[in-house]
């Protein structure tokens, strides 16, 4: 937004001083109009008389004038005051710093010219410079209400190059540029609140200012100096910011040396001056001349006047000239000068501080009008559809129809809008309801769920009193809050039905009307909107009831996971004890295999699935009945339109069957799972391995499917074990049990391979001295993996420690052989396992830890064991009372 604008030049012309008529000097100026002066013109007494005669030709004795019309912006004869010069000249300048311009005022001129006394005036005759204050601080008043202003102003003057501060006593002060410009570094600004300070701050300022006698002026400042004001504006309602500044600057007087007759230190002045001077006619040259660098560097005069002559400033110039022909070649000069300076053209811009416009203000405004912007075009587009709307309609308009008035379409437009909008209110309220009271019946169950768990898994009594207590309490509150919110549904309930009536006694109004069909589309299209909302509601309720049971699984997942790590260690434990009976190693098989649906497999049955519609679903059938808008015969329903468009709705036989579909093709994945489960989901035979034992085995290099080993001479116990059914099989595991162990008083007892299914089989019987033995095969028999080498081992410690055996046979199964020799006698791998913990007991500690309490007991302790496969209680588990009985012996 920037505008350029040439600098203003006015000249003003003194009156004759004193020495001047004394002199009787000629006048060289003569101002034309108050644009237009003439420079040298004629004198009025030029005409040549020679002997009385009036001669044709001049008087060749005088100088031809120069007789040099010059047009400036404004010229001031002698008569003009400072008043006139403020009215024309700078008070305009007073409204552009209030619009936020920069301004600078220079006055130029030879010593004696008049120069202060346009700037600054006297007692009788105020200067420009406090008339332009008086108006500023008059315009401040009267703007004070909008805007907050501070003001601040600086004296300083320049001299011999040196730029001082006439407000305050201080040391020449250095100039800096910054991105604002051309600043003096430590100057202080003093505030002022009216133009009455301004005159004393001013006088302070004169005082101050370097003054010597010249010839030329007897009060000859020799210095330049500049006073300016920097005002900053607030706008009170906007909070916009902007800093200005008005600089009124006075020059030292352009004369030439000779002029002023100055030897030493003025005759180094009068250099200084004029060096200044010079640089400043050579930046006006270059300026006028459009050039694009300008030496202001040159003199600091210039540096600090950049800002005025050719930056973002509003510039005025007057030039002061004296009308005697005492300084004619001084007042040619400055002439050409103004004249110069008229062509330089300045930039200009409002000085904003984008920075410190508050931004909520326009983040505001932008987004209101960005709201009423999409308002208004979401108004033309509901037009628009209307109007075509309305066009489609009459053109497919049997003949004769004429189209209805706007006001008419209007009417039932927004009779229309407004039923629909009670409807929607009622609809919201409704199902908002309905959802809230579900989510609370389901938190209701939840914490029930976690009350039951807790009573099962807390130990302490103490605790678990409180922790019920407070899970009845916000059951209680849970309930409580369903009953409160009955009535409100309730309420809500009957409002739609109402609401719901109405609208259908508007359709009934509508298809009576002779607008039926054009109505109808737009009944059609908020029929779609009411439908739309419904479905937005479920889907809401279907995501915070998601929500819930994310949270419930996660809190499960943690009961589980420690849960798991009780259920291993009880494992190793009972096994450890020998107390492994086969009901609870059902519970452990079932608990494997429930490990295994947990796997994505199927995670919820049909009853589940239907208990978790019930929560899901927020719509039930007396409310379908109330909104179901499909009766409508003389428009499509939603329903009709979509099945014209090919989308099937479903309704409840559809999904009935769906249903029906959905669980055979789940049966199907589960068969199928079944025939395909992988080996690694099996679940785990969790009864220890066993071996076959035959009666009669030769001592040969085993098969590859079978190894034998014979040991002759040993006397040993007999020892029955029974190898456990097929997991899958509990009726066959039963049969297999009852008949090892009606089989237990035999020495061969193996069922053989194919009797029991399989490769898993292995039974063994060894016959002996069972007092002398039996401790020993317990220890074998503890862990499920029994090695033939260890078992070979015990033997052979047996018939060393006198035992007599007479024939054992060990029949290893294939299964049995492909054990790793490292994992040979250790425990099998634990059902459960975290990453974290590996069960810390396994068979091989159990038996170290049965060998040291079998060392600590009485020697004579296992003499009175029994031997588990005679036991003759004919239970399956011929361990159980085994392990007791040694356990029992141990413990005496
Ligand atoms: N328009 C005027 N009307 C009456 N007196 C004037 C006018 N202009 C100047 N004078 C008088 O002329 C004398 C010199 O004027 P002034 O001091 O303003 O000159 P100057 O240009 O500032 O000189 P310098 O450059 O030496 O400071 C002063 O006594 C002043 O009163």
């Amino acid at each position: 937004m920037g505008d350029s604008k040439n600098i203003r030049v006015a000249v003003r012309v003194r009156p004759l001083n004193r020495r001047e008529l004394e002199q009787n000097q000629r006048n060289i100026i003569k101002v034309l109009d108050h644009t237009t002066l003439m420079f040298d013109p004629d004198e009025d007494e030029d005409e040549f008389f020679f002997h009385g005669m009036k001669q044709t030709h001049r008087d060749i004795t005088k100088r031809v004038k120069k007789k040099l019309t010059m047009e400036y912006d404004d010229v001031f004869d002698a008569e003009a005051n400072n008043e006139a010069i403020f009215e024309t000249c700078t008070k305009p300048l007073v409204q552009s710093v209030m619009d936020g311009y920069n301004c600078s005022v220079f006055v130029y001129g030879a010593t004696g010219a008049g120069k202060t006394f346009t700037m600054l005036g006297s007692e009788e005759c105020r200067g420009i410079t406090f008339l332009t204050m008086k108006e500023l601080f008059r315009q401040i008043d009267s703007l004070s209400n909008a805007r907050k202003f501070d003001i601040g102003i600086s004296y300083l003057e320049v001299y011999n190059e040196l730029v001082m501060n006439l407000l305050t006593k201080s040391g020449p002060l250095k100039l800096r540029e910054d991105s604002s410009g051309v600043v003096v570094s430590g100057l202080i600004l003093k505030q002022i609140h009216n133009a009455e300070e301004l005159l004393d701050l001013l006088a302070l300022g004169n005082q101050n200012r370097t003054q010597h006698p010249t010839d030329a002026n007897a009060e000859s400042s020799r210095s330049h100096a500049i006073f300016q004001v920097h005002i900053r504006m607030v706008d009170k309602s906007t909070g916009q910011k902007r800093t200005v500044k008005l600089s009124m600057i006075d020059l030292a007087g352009s004369e030439r040396a000779a002029s002023t007759k100055g030897i030493g230190i003025r005759f180094k002045e009068g250099a200084n001056i004029n060096k200044s001077l010079l640089a400043l006619g050579n930046c006006i040259n270059k300026l006028a001349d459009g050039l694009k660098h300008i030496p202001y560097r040159d003199s600091n005069l210039t540096r600090i006047l950049k800002d005025s002559l050719g930056g973002n400033c509003q510039t005025l110039m007057i030039a002061n000239i004296s009308p005697s022909s005492l300084t004619y070649d001084d007042t040619y000069n400055t002439l050409k000068y103004a004249s110069r300076a008229k062509k330089i053209r300045t930039s200009l811009k409002q000085n904003i501080v984008p920075t410190n416009v508050p931004k909520e203000f326009l983040v505001k405004k932008v987004n209101e009008q960005a709201a009423e912007i999409e308002r208004l075009k979401a108004r033309l587009k509901d037009m628009e559809e209307q109007k075509s709307a309305a066009v489609a309609a009459a053109k497919s308009a049997p003949a004769g129809f004429t189209m209805p008035s706007e006001a008419l379409l209007n009417t039932w437009r927004s009779r229309i809008d407004q039923c629909y909008a009670t409807v929607r209110k009622a609809q919201e309220h409704y199902f908002n309801l309905q959802s809230k009271e579900k989510i609370l019946n389901l938190r209701s169950k939840l914490k029930a769920q976690v009350e039951s768990i807790k009573k099962i898994v807390t130990l302490d009594g103490k605790h678990l009193n409180a922790d019920i207590a407070r899970l009845e309490a916000s059951i209680d509150r849970y309930n409580k809050q369903v009953t409160r919110q009955k009535d409100e549904m309730n309420r809500w309930a009957k409002r739609y039905k109402d609401a719901m009536k109405s609208l259908e006694a508007l359709r009934e109004e509508i298809r009576a009307s002779d607008l039926a069909t054009l109505l109808g589309f737009y009944v059609r299209a908020k029929d779609y909107e009411i439908d739309a909302n419904k479905s937005n509601y479920k889907k809401n309720h279907v995501m915070k009831i998601n929500m819930i049971y994310t949270d419930e699984n996660k809190q499960l997942e943690k009961i589980m996971a420690l849960s798991a790590e009780i259920v291993q260690q009880d494992y190793l434990l009972l096994r450890s004890m020998g107390r492994l009976d086969n009901v609870t190693l059902e519970k452990m098989e079932q608990m494997a295999r429930l490990d295994i649906y947990t796997r994505g497999v199927r995670f919820t049955d049909d009853d589940d699935h239907n208990e978790l519609m019930k929560e899901v679903n927020i719509t039930d059938t007396s409310f379908d009945e109330i909104t179901n808008l499909s009766d409508c015969a003389d428009f499509p329903a939603p329903s009709d339109v979509e099945a014209d468009c090919g989308v099937k709705r479903l309704n409840d036989e559809d999904e009935s069957e769906s249903e029906n579909e959905r669980k055979k093709a789940k049966e199907d994945h589960n068969k199928q799972l079944e025939f395909k489960r992988p080996k690694a989901l099996r679940p785990l035979n969790l009864q220890p391995k066993s071996l076959s034992v035959k009666s009669t085995v030769s001592r040969k290099t085993p098969t590859k499917t079978q190894k034998t080993t014979t040991i002759t001479q040993f006397k040993v116990p007999k020892l029955i074990v029974s190898n456990p059914p097929k997991p899958s099989s509990a009726k066959k595991r039963q049969k297999v049990a009852n008949s090892s162990t009606s089989s237990n008083d035999t020495s061969d007892t193996s069922d053989g391979p194919d009797e029991n299914g399989g490769i898993g089989n292995s039974t063994f019987c060894i016959e002996g001295d069972k007092d002398a033995t039996s401790s020993l095969f317990s220890n074998v028999l503890v862990g499920s993996n029994v090695d033939p080498h260890v078992l070979k081992k015990v033997l052979r410690r047996a018939s060393m420690k006198g035992n007599v055996i007479s024939k054992v046979t060990l029949t290893l199964n294939k299964e049995n052989r492909k054990f790793s020799p490292k994992r040979v006698g250790k425990s099998p791998r634990p059902l459960l396992r975290t990453n974290s913990s590996r069960p810390h007991t396994s068979a091989a500690s159990v038996i170290n830890r049965y060998r040291m309490m079998k060392a600590g007991s009485a020697a004579g302790a296992s003499s009175s064991s029994a031997v588990p496969g005679n036991s003759g209680d004919g239970k399956s588990n011929t361990y159980d009372s085994d392990s007791d009985r040694k356990i029992r012996n141990i413990r005496k």
